[in-house]
């Protein structure tokens, strides 16, 4: 999907969340443990619940391996499934991958070409010739980790380097990467205080910001300081959405979340136009 046609449905949507489909068979409902594969039943009745509230959804793929081939499967159904029916939505493989160049194209391959899906998350440290295989697809793009939402983000990515932090090395150095138009950031919610300062550096990138809800980061707080003038950014919830109830009607009451952050949003682009 071009970043012109996210942008759009952004604003056709007056919502820029994006839904974690974090799945985890000890939180859903256990009656879906009857179905055939409860994994794919639980995301099939949240996105249809939930689609017309967000304009991104992100499976983290730890969530499906953990299930083995199994799991793997129901990742793949569901990716096609949001595909077919919801082609509008911009999907994430949070996957935070990154290897030597030669591996890095067989993920990029993996996730783009043969999963189909907008974009994958990519961890930065291996440098230049790790990521730039992944930014070789065309309106796919590749969310590189900045600044993460985790205590451990201060571990390295805060510590200063000749001056700058590492997170502003990150995104320093990867603008002058080839095909760097394919780049979007991640930053965690938990941050916010710190985007004015990423935003000084990326003006116009696209920002995935996770940690709102169950991490406690605040929407209002990121938007104030990390909304650039094409929105750019992707606000994501996973549990918060996805677990709010674990009765028969789970999937109404995950819409209910997603509209009331959808409403929020809409507040928020109402103030700004
Ligand atoms: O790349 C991510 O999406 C990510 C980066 C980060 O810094 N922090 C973070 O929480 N995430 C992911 O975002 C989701 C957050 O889930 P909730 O805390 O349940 O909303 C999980 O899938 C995390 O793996």
């Amino acid at each position: 999907m071009t970043t012109e046609k996210l942008v759009s449905e952004i604003r056709k949507k007056h919502s820029f969340l994006c839904v974690g489909l974090d799945v985890d068979l000890d939180k859903i409902p256990s009656f879906l443990l009857n179905e055939e594969d409860p994994i794919f039943s639980f995301n099939k009745a949240i996105i249809d619940a939930t689609h017309q509230f967000a304009v991104a959804y992100k499976p983290n793929t730890a969530f499906y391996e953990a299930y083995g081939i199994q799991g793997w499967k129901s990742l793949e159904k569901t990716i096609k499934y949001l595909n077919e029916n919801y082609p509008e939505v911009f999907t994430i493989a949070d996957a935070k991958r990154g290897d030597i160049g030669n591996t890095s194209s067989r993920y990029a391959k993996a996730f783009f070409e043969d999963l189909g899906f907008d974009s994958v998350t990519v961890a930065p440290y291996m440098g230049k010739d790790s990521v730039e295989p992944f930014l070789n697809f065309k309106d796919k793009h590749t969310i590189l980790l900045a600044l993460t939402s985790n205590e451990g983000a201060f571990d390295f990515q805060t510590k200063k380097v000749e001056d700058d932090e590492v997170y502003k090395h990150v995104l320093k150095t990867s603008k002058n990467w080839k095909n760097s138009e394919n780049l979007m950031y991640v930053i965690g919610a938990t941050k916010a205080e710190y985007l004015a300062e990423v935003r000084n550096i990326v003006p116009k990138s696209f920002l995935l910001v996770p940690g709102v809800g169950a991490q406690g980061g605040s929407l209002t707080e990121v938007c104030k300081y990390g909304m650039a003038e094409n929105i750019g950014l992707l606000i994501n919830s996973s549990r918060g959405i996805i677990y709010a109830s674990q009765e028969a009607n789970f999937a109404e009451v995950a819409a209910k979340q997603a509209e009331k952050m959808q409403l929020e949003m809409k507040t928020i682009l109402d103030g700004i136009h």
